[in-house]
């Protein structure tokens, strides 16, 4: 048996470590302040129903410097110039990593994405704490991700209540059947399916493929991970699906707007 941790499993120890030092730093009740304050929720679901009904594709477009798998994605990374390029570019929603240690990201790059456009903006961390969702409300998020393979029944439960008295949006992440089965009973509208496994970094679009015909309409699927072409995309959605969340294509492009209109204008 191999017990050599996988990485997300190092990510997830890291971020139970980061929860304690920052709390004895700043209280969840200060935190609640900030967020009782902070810009009212833009309406991430909300931005990709719109793009649908428009018959669009609807894209979450990722600011991310770095990641585990691919190391350094994007040397000149200015988190303000790539949001207003994504809006120019058509995108729906944005995705900022906020991950320090493992990403190279940062609550700022939010605030500063944030600033630049009038997307909603999804937290893209590894949230496994009530702190940690109201940090996201207080750093003006309006949308966290919640990934099941980081957490049980009861937490991912809990979290996505407390995000959604929040007035945030929730995206609920599986990557398997046996975490598909789990969230699914949580009615949360919006669900992605990674196409990569966050233990290997293996990164195949069948996955979607394969867990759509286990999900209802009543579910908005965003399928992420490993889209890199116009081919891709309209395989997507000649299978139905609508929504993408795409990183490192618009991340390893000069100018990511540019490269999401390339991607996105053939529409199938
Ligand atoms: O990308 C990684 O290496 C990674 C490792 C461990 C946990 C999560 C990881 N990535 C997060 C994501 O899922 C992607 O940033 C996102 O879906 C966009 O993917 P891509 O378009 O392939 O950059």
């Amino acid at each position: 048996m191999n017990d050599t941790p996988t990485v997300l499993k190092k990510i997830i120890d890291r971020k139970w470590q980061e929860v304690a030092e920052r709390s004895a730093h700043t209280s969840i009740e200060t935190l609640r302040e900030q967020a009782g304050a902070a810009s009212a929720p833009r309406g991430f679901v909300r931005a990709i129903e719109a793009k649908i009904a428009a018959g669009q594709s609807a894209v979450i477009a990722e600011v991310k410097k770095a990641s585990p798998s691919k190391g350094v994605i994007r040397e000149h990374f200015v988190p303000a110039d790539i949001a207003k390029s994504y809006e120019q570019g058509g995108a729906a929603c944005l995705s900022v990593l906020t991950d320090a240690d493992f990403f190279q990201g940062g609550e700022a790059y939010l605030q500063q994405a944030r600033a630049a456009c009038a997307l909603p903006v999804i937290r893209k961390d590894f949230i496994v704490d009530p702190y940690q969702v109201v940090e996201a409300r207080a750093i003006g998020a309006d949308c966290i991700l919640l990934i099941a393979a980081a957490l049980d029944d009861t937490s991912m439960r809990e979290l996505n209540d407390l995000a959604r008295d929040l007035g945030m949006d929730v995206l609920i992440e599986a990557h398997n059947r046996e975490e598909l089965h789990r969230t699914l009973p949580l009615g949360n509208r919006l669900l992605g399916i990674n196409n990569r496994n966050l233990h290997n970094f293996e990164t195949s679009l069948n996955n979607t493929y394969e867990l759509l015909d286990e999900i209802g309409d009543e579910f908005l699927v965003v399928t992420e991970s490993g889209i890199h072409t116009p081919e891709d995309v309209a395989a997507m959605r000649q299978h139905g699906v609508n929504a993408f969340l795409v990183g490192e294509a618009f991340m390893r492009a000069d100018e990511p707007g540019t490269e999401l209109q390339r991607l996105f204008s053939t529409q199938a």
